[in-house]
């Protein structure tokens, strides 16, 4: 692919993923297709959305009308808990592309293990399936837990190209960063800016921001690249979906790295993996 000025990541199919692309959870539908234009031509070409965000048609109208060639996009969506189990599942995917007005997609997630029902082995099965058939470049999964990804890759044998958590300084998942390394998936992370609230306040993001002149914002997706995160922020505000994309230019130093890793507390903005679905 083309991905522009955006660096990649090479998933363990080979498949290049951009490591920076636009999330839309919480865009309502009427409003995605013009948030999704602005991305695209800020220059943004991996795109996040999921079943359960409602708005893949708004995502289809804006890469139709966008005129960039499929081959340079990365389209993701995922399948939502009321999709587990191997025919839901594949008739789930059936149903995402084609709102998505797609012939492919480039990567398809399971968006939740939801524990309780226990059907997500089956589930990966699925999308297992699905990668064999074409129609998905790449699968992988959302917010699973290192007991989940153990268990999928002991029963099925296939290791998933990504796993999308929660991650930003505030929550920074060590345990399973270092699991990810060890396996061969991706870290890819959700809220990266931990939904823009108090995070991009702390007085520590601010010093690092203050002696780069850059942003808070800047600053927080410069430290999720230097770990090697794939990161997918949300703005529906242009000026900020500029500003996000603009972490290219500028590196952050051991220090700041290190000042930043002293603010993980554990915290989450989102479900608990164990307990949700
Ligand atoms: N797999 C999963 O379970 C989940 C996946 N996701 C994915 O991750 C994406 C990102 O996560 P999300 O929860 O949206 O949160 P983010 O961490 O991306 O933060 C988004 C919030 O931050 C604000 N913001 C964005 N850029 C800036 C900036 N430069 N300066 C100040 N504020 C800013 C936005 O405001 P505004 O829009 O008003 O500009 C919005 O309120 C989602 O959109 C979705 O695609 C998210 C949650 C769960
Ligand atoms: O945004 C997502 O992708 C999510 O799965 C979460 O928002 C999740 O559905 C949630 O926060 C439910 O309260």
């Amino acid at each position: 692919m083309n991905s522009g000025h955006i660096p990649t990541v090479e998933l363990n199919n080979g498949v290049a993923m951009p490591r920076l692309g636009f999330g839309v959870f919480q865009v309502p539908n009427e409003e995605t297709e013009a948030a999704v234009s602005e991305a695209l031509r800020a220059g943004y070409r991996a795109i996040d959305t999921a079943k359960a965000y409602g708005n893949e048609p708004g995502v289809a109208s804006a890469l139709r009308a966008s005129g960039v060639a499929r081959e340079d996009l990365f389209v993701t969506t995922k399948l939502w808990n009321n999709d587990h189990g191997h025919d839901r599942a594949l008739h789930a995917f059936d149903t995402s592309l084609r709102l998505l007005g797609l012939d492919y997609l480039d990567l398809y997630l399971i968006h939740w293990p939801a524990p309780s029902s226990d059907r997500y082995v089956e589930t990966w099965r699925a999308l297992v399936s699905l990668l064999a058939g074409g129609r998905v470049r790449a699968v992988g999964v959302s917010n699973f837990q290192p007991a989940h990804l153990r268990r999928i890759v002991a029963e099925t044998g296939t290791v998933p190209s990504v796993n999308q958590v929660e991650l930003h300084p505030y929550l920074q998942q060590a345990e399973l960063r270092e699991l990810h390394a060890e396996l061969g998936v991706v870290t890819e992370a959700w809220s990266p800016l931990a939904k823009g609230g108090e995070l991009l306040a702390d007085p520590v993001v601010g010093e690092v921001a203050r002696r780069h002149a850059r942003t808070p914002a800047q600053v927080v997706l410069r430290w999720h690249l230097q770990l090697g995160n794939v990161v997918i922020p949300k703005s529906v505000t242009p000026a900020r979906i500029r500003e996000n994309l603009d972490v290219f230019g500028f590196a952050l130093g051991e220090d700041d790295m290190a000042a930043i890793g002293t603010l993980d507390q554990g915290l989450r903005t989102g479900p608990d993996p164990d307990h949700f679905g």
